[in-house]
């Protein structure tokens, strides 16, 4: 038995702090409970040992062991060392990324009496309670109350303090804060809830959808008695088969503004019971819009070859990287349920990443589809009680198959022998706050850990991902054509300029797009057009002084949004026209004169979604219009709902932000336009060519997935940006030769290694005297092989009220970048600059 541990704990500290164990056994990988500042903190075990710190540590005592073996195994527990290593991230942080398990702990407050409490005890029990107090005597009573309940000195629940006394929260906390008594944090363990309520519509409420709920006041006419709120909860229910999570039922609901206890008046009439049922997950829309399901296929020449060379990999053993670069339409889906087949076959495990579940409901029916019960989905929409299930179910080996957004490459699954990242070029593997890790990177190093295969897939792969198949780091696997020969749409650039030169006005939809849409329309096939901005406007301008409006707490134009159909951000009352941030949600009515010099000229620029399908509806107006942007589309729900009525062709006009690029696979469509999406060349990032070739390339790849062929119009304003001209060729090897020249020549990835170091603080003067600080010791330090660049204003200067600098390091190899930026941040500590000011983006995504 050990008499120390030393435990990792999610502070921003580089360091483990060491504990007394006094009889208690912890293993590294398990969690504790131990004091910390003044609260209680969970922490990871990373070492045993009996080596007692020097007299000038007070060394603390585990309050509590939470985990009787290790939850993280080693293998996990090296990943994450590495990820703290490489990402300049306190280790506490990262571990506590690993392990989703906060649904087990539930914080609580306990209260004793302090001293303070005791002298009014004593005081009002001598001289009767006549303290002059603004509280209610009925509140003073209750505060005497709870003074003596406590008296003997034990802490107490507020749960066994409230129904001795009444006494509410508020009260306690506020006789807390006059020191009457102390407050303090109870972690306590729980079991992860297996449960959930499913609501079930009965015999008698079916009966009312029969008749003809949804439309009319009849349904209200035989049954009187249900008022507005519950026939919408019916209808609902009804409209999902009558059986719906209430999770669900009431997110949904909610946001139509139909309160919580309706659902239960139901239930006390009869109409709708409850169920509790084990299923955590739940996959509605398990229809695949009448087509095959990935593992249905027959796989042709390429995919047989592609999957040849995975399983061939599989059965050599040992890491092997490759890269799946497979054109849009070719089929991978197919190949990763067959590889995972093979995985399983030989008794291995098999994980799937994928950007997001959310927004590919697709890709979760046909894992579901393919291994059934076996299937373990991790995504951000589940609740913390449902990750910790999932998670056990994991670890317990009961699901082989794992299918999730970037922490579910933390899956901690045994025999794990086959990882597979889908879309790997895609942003969202990124995860923008601390530890800013790359999915995508840490899949490739687990798989190296564990000796085992991995495989990015991608039609469009990143160009580091590319530069290293051309190395021979990876394995390159293509797969050139798109299943059954289809062909890939052809692709027409439309020059705006010339559209502007002979119509003389400036249009949203271009003459082309307009006549190709009607045709498409008319033939009974369906059109989608992107236009990557929400909203209505995204500038309003003032016509006499040129001044923006800008949000009042970060450096962005707001966003002018109609009042629509749809909700509110957190789902309530509908809302009216506004303006809006897209960065931190705040919200101002439209002014009717400028803010800034009172002229009434206001000018509405650049159009959104939102304006988008206003116009279609104007130019097509016997068009079934869908949107698909953050506005719409809030859930999971919302998505399968639109998707649905896509499949069916109950849309046939569909208009949406980059969310209509994502791996859909929609047979009827055969017409794309692009509106727009040439405006994100000009930005201030070296990374701007390679989004807008993806974008264009993946939205493009939803056209022609049927049986007739696809066709694009692209607007731009220039045509012959090279963007724009390998896009038009489908050519990704040639785009990504040009761009390699460039990011070759400008010494950025993947011919360098690069972190942008983030300076923020509300105050701008300390932002400016930290990042020069900063920026002074990088030019006296002169480190070999690492260039700064800045401190200067970031692109974003201003994000909710924090101001932001940036320094960006470049480096020529991984070995000096790392240690580089743990000097600095040594500095830092020296300097007292605070650790949370500043943020290290070690291979960011964004310079922005
Ligand atoms: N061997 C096959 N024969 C016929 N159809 C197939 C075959 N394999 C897959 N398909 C079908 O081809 C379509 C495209 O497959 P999938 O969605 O996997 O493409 P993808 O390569 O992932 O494309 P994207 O990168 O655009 O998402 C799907 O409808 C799928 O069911
Ligand atoms: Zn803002």
């Amino acid at each position: 038995m050990s008499l120390f541990c030393d435990v990792a704990l999610p502070v921003p500290l580089d360091r483990a702090f060491t504990y007394e164990l006094r009889e208690l056994e912890a293993e590294v990988g398990a969690r504790v409970l131990v004091p910390f500042g003044g609260q209680q903190l969970i922490g990871v075990v990373v070492g045993v040992h009996d080596v007692r710190p020097g007299p000038e540590v007070e060394v603390k005592a585990v309050a509590c062991v939470l985990d009787e073996a290790a939850l993280l195994s080693d293998e996990l527990m090296q990943l994450g060392k590495w990820i703290a290593q490489y990402y300049c991230a306190p280790l506490g942080d990262v571990l506590r990324g690993m392990l989703p398990l906060t649904a087990e702990v539930r914080r609580q407050w306990v209260y004793r009496i302090g001293e303070q409490g005791r002298r009014v005890q004593y005081e009002g029990a001598a001289k009767g309670s006549s303290r002059r107090s603004k509280l209610s005597v009925e509140d003073q009573n209750r505060e005497y109350a709870v003074l003596n309940y406590l008296e003997s000195g034990e802490t107490s629940k507020i749960s066994a303090i409230r129904s001795a006394t009444g006494a509410n929260k508020a009260l306690l906390d506020a006789m807390a804060k006059k020191r009457w008594l102390v407050r303090e944090p109870l972690a306590e363990v729980r079991d992860a809830r297996r449960l959930e309520t499913v609501a079930v519509l009965e015999e008698q409420g079916s009966g009312i959808r029969e008749q003809g709920l949804e439309s009319d006041a009849a349904a209200g006419k035989r049954l009187p008695k249900l008022n507005e709120n519950q026939l919408a909860v019916m209808a609902e229910l009804a409209g999902c088969g009558g059986r719906e999570l209430v999770r669900e039922l009431r997110a949904r609901l909610g946001a139509r503004g139909v309160p919580d206890s309706t659902l239960a008046t139901l239930v006390k009439r009869g109409l709708v019971r409850l169920e509790e049922t084990a299923q955590a997950f739940h996959v509605s829309g398990l229809g695949n819009g009448g087509k095959k399901f990935a593992h249905e296929h027959a796989l042709n020449e390429a995919q047989t070859e592609a999957l040849g060379t995975l399983v061939a990999a599989m059965e050599k053993g040992g890491f092997r990287p490759h890269l799946l670069y497979g054109i849009t339409g070719s089929g991978k889906t197919a190949v990763y349920v067959a590889a995972m087949q093979r995985a399983l076959a030989a008794g291995k495990s098999a994980l799937l990443l994928v950007p997001e579940i959310g927004l590919t409901p697709g890709i979760a029916a046909q894992m579901v589809a393919a291994f059934a019960g076996e299937v373990a989905l991790l995504h951000s929409q589940l609740t913390p009680d449902e990750r910790a299930e999932q998670w056990h179910r994991i670890r317990r080996g009961e699901a082989r198959v794992v299918v999730g957004t970037r922490s579910a490459v933390f899956a901690p699954m045994p025999d794990l022998g086959l990882i597979l990242v889908d879309e790997e070029h895609d942003g969202s593997y990124k995860q923008e706050e601390t530890p800013r890790y790359h999915g995508r990177d840490v899949a490739v190093m687990r798989a190296k850990l564990l000796g085992c295969t991995v495989v990015l897939g991608s039609a469009t792969p990143s160009l580091e991902s590319w530069n290293n198949a051309e190395r021979g780091r990876y394995a390159r696997v293509e797969m050139r054509e798109r299943v059954q020969s289809r062909p890939l749409p052809a692709v027409e650039m439309i020059d705006m300029r010339e559209e502007f030169r002979e119509t003389g006005q400036e249009q949203m939809f271009s003459r082309k797009l307009l006549v190709e849409t009607q045709a498409t329309l008319d033939r009974g096939e369906q059109a989608i057009i992107l236009l990557n901005r929400r909203g209505y406007s995204f500038v309003v301008m003032c016509r006499s002084c040129g001044e923006k409006i800008e949000c009042e707490n970060c450096a962005i134009s707001l966003t002018y949004h109609k009042p629509g159909n749809e909700q509110d951000l957190n789902g309530e009352a509908r809302v009216g026209q506004r303006l809006e941030c897209h960065y931190c949600g705040y919200k101002r009515g439209v002014p009717k004169a400028c803010p800034k010099c009172a002229s009434e000229h206001l000018y509405y620029l650049g159009a959104g979604s939102q304006q988008g399908e206003e116009r279609l509806q104007e130019l097509f107006p016997g068009a079934r219009i869908g949107r698909m942007d953050r506005d719409t589309v809030r859930t999971r729900g919302d998505m399968e709902r639109l998707l649905s009525r896509l499949h069916s062709g109950e849309i046939n006009l569909l208009v949406g932000t980059q969310m209509i690029a994502k791996g859909h696979d929609i047979h009827g469509v055969t017409l794309v336009g692009v509106v727009g999406a040439d405006f994100a060349l000009g930005l201030p990032d070296f990374r701007a060519a390679e989004r807008v070739f993806q974008l264009i390339t993946q939205v493009s790849g939803r056209a022609g997935r049927g049986d007739l062929p696809g066709k694009v119009l692209v607007q731009t304003y220039q045509p012959d940006h090279y963007v724009n001209k390998f896009a038009r060729e489908h050519d990704y090897t040639g785009f990504a030769a040009r761009e390699m020249y460039f990011r070759r020549g400008m010494r950025y990835p993947p011919f360098s290694v690069l972190a942008n170091v983030i300076v923020q603080s509300e105050h701008l003067e300390e932002v400016l005297d930290w990042s020069s600080r900063l920026g002074r010791w990088f030019e006296q330090r002169k480190l070999a092989g690492v260039r700064v660049l800045g401190p200067a204003a970031a692109p974003l200067s201003r994000l909710k009220r924090i101001y932001r600098y940036h320094l960006i390091l470049k480096a020529d190899r991984r070995d000096v970048l790392g240690p580089a930026l743990r000097e600095m941040l040594a500095v830092m500590d020296r300097e007292e600059i605070p650790r949370r000011s500043v943020v290290v983006d070690v291979d960011a995504m964004h310079l922005m």
